[in-house]
């Protein structure tokens, strides 16, 4: 796997000899993300920053859960210091993915739901494995899918297979998010992922680093230029959405599901 060059709680990542790292999210059961979970991702992400890292990979120690999302934890009924730590730590991480100098690819080895599709849709290229699934579900908990969520996504399917993405919550399977190139490419493991995400990687060598830095600002700055511009603003409405009485109680309803099922569309 490499040499590690970072362990946290949450997460690891481990450089090759030709200084590709591969991040692998670790948060059992389902790398829900929580405050600490995103402050590690943002640190993680500003070393390889520092380090003029040449690429990166995103993948999870889980071949079922690429990650569930947020934790719903965070979401629900929240306290406003606390949220306003999380949502601008995720603001944060966000502008430095999506908006990172190296290229980067997703091995989506298990479902990668809501924040957990928005983690793989800000990286570069998307390999997943056979029989998963991706996608914005928030309609289904009761939540809304915040603008630069949807932002990323109609950058990458367009305007019409995002429509119907988020105002349904739909969940793709392996073969219909490659249909709409939602994904790059299907790998029937980890290991082959690895190696498709490394040659796609490699491609990168050929050229100069500040060329690519800049074709990737000009297709992702004005977005990125945007979230910042209202990064408070979107705060705000996220934490007025998330109080709002109908919102709690759907989502405390979702809790109560979590000891006996989580979702009726819950995946295979
Ligand atoms: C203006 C409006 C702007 C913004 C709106 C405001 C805020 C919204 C902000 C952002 C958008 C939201 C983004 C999100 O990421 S929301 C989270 C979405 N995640 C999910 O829906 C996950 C649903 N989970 C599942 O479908 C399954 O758990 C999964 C397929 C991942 C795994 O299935 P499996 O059968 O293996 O496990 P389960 O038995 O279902 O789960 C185990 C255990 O964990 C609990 N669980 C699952 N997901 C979460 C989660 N995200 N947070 C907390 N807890 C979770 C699950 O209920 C089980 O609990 P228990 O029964 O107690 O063991």
């Amino acid at each position: 796997m490499g040499t590690l060059v970072r362990t946290s709680k949450f997460l690891s990542a481990a450089r090759d000899i030709n200084g590709i790292v591969t991040i692998t999210m670790r948060r059992p059961p389902l790398n829900r993300m929580n405050l600490e979970f995103m402050s590690e991702f943002s640190n993680v992400l500003r070393d390889l920053e520092r380090d003029n890292c040449p690429g990166a990979i995103l993948t999870s120690y889980s071949n079922k859960v690429f990650s569930a999302g947020f934790d719903i934890g965070e979401l629900c009924n929240p306290e406003p210091e606390r949220f306003n730590d999380f949502y601008t730590e995720v603001q944060n991480n966000w502008t430095q993915l999506y908006g990172s100098t190296f290229p980067t690819v997703a091995v989506i080895n298990g479902h990668a739901m809501a924040a957990g599709c928005l983690l793989a849709l800000s990286c570069d290229y998307r390999v997943m494995i056979k029989n998963r699934t991706i996608g914005y579900n928030e309609m289904q908990m009761g939540l809304a899918t915040p603008t630069w969520f949807t932002a990323t996504m109609l950058n990458t399917v367009g305007h019409r297979h995002t429509e119907l993405g988020v105002t349904l919550g739909k969940m793709f399977t392996t073969d219909e998010a490659l249909n709409i190139n939602l994904i790059d490419c299907v790998a029937d493991s980890k290991e082959e992922g690895i190696q498709k995400a490394l040659s796609f990687l490699e491609k990168f060598t050929h050229f100069l680093p500040k060329s690519y830095t800049f074709a990737k600002h000009s297709l992702r700055g004005p977005f990125i230029k945007q979230l910042k511009e209202n990064q408070n603003e979107e705060t705000q409405l996220a934490f007025r959405f998330l109080k709002d009485p109908e919102v709690i109680k759907k989502l405390e309803i979702v809790k109560d599901k979590e000891q006996t099922q989580f979702l009726t569309s819950k995946v295979a």
